[in-house]
């Protein structure tokens, strides 16, 4: 278990033109806790996970990671240790897949072989055969495959903390069940932190160690098990959000 907790305090984000996306937060994830945001769209899911690593500056509030302020470190330093997937993934276009898993290695000064076998073993994780897929270029990929390869890069230096928007979003149902399934085994293996936003309600279910619903402006309605906010809503807000799982 080497995940670290994330904390925030008071945490509010108003954008220039007024839209306050994220009103007043209070909400921890646990070290190596699964959290799921879930809530309408615009509620502020993503405002909430990109101000972990500074995508985004909050307006006020505090926000911690491993009990260290997230303001008070480098941008970039921060984000060496903290893993993210977004939907369309971002890979570099003219690495190749091996060269994409192996960034963040590189920046961390990893030698060549530590790197390969690191390499390797993360695709062998996420279903890309090493010796097939190494040498591709993300252009030769499908959509599904590129995430996966998403999912390999922020994994590479085993993160204590990982973000995740809508990761699995790109990869087809069946595709998606089974890297559902291959992610919660590595997840716990690694006792990773993971904050993740979904429009799945029931991809929320199966992975999440709580979910947190949100409505406008991140206020959370509902954080509990998937089971205490499917079968025991505290409002109607939170009851018509999970009626699609119930369904
Ligand atoms: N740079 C920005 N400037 C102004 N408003 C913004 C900016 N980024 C986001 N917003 C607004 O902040 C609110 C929250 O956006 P956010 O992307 O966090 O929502 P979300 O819950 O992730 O939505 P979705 O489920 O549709 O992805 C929205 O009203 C959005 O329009």
């Amino acid at each position: 278990m080497h995940g670290m907790g994330i904390v925030f305090e008071h945490t509010r984000k108003s954008f220039p033109d007024g839209t306050v996306a994220v009103a007043d937060l209070n909400l921890e994830v646990k070290p190596g806790e699964l959290l799921a945001l879930v809530g309408p769209s615009g509620c502020g899911k993503s405002t909430t996970l990109r101000m972990v690593n500074r995508l985004v500056e909050p307006t006020s509030g505090v926000i911690s990671v491993g009990g260290t302020d997230v303001l008070s470190q480098d941008a970039v330093q921060l984000r060496r240790g903290i893993g993210y997937v977004i939907q369309n993934v971002g890979l570099f276009p003219h690495r190749t897949v091996a060269q994409n898993v192996a960034t963040v290695p590189g920046l961390l000064g990893w030698d060549s072989q530590r790197t390969g076998e690191r390499v390797d073993e993360l695709l062998s994780l996420v279903g890309l055969a090493p010796a097939t897929y190494g040498s591709r270029y993300p252009h030769e990929l499908s959509g599904g495959e590129r995430q996966r390869v998403g999912v390999a890069r922020a994994l590479a230096t085993e993160p204590p903390v990982l973000l995740m928007d809508e990761p699995f979003g790109a990869v087809d149902p069946q595709g998606r069940r089974r890297l559902q399934k291959e992610f919660a085994q590595i997840q716990r293996d690694l006792g990773t932190t993971v904050m993740m936003v979904t429009h799945d309600i029931r991809e929320a279910a199966l992975l999440a160690d709580r979910i947190a619903v949100f409505s406008g402006g991140a206020v959370v309605e509902q954080i509990g098990t998937p089971q205490q906010v499917t079968e025991a809503p505290v409002n109607a807000f939170v009851a018509d959000f999970v009626a699609d799982f119930a369904a």
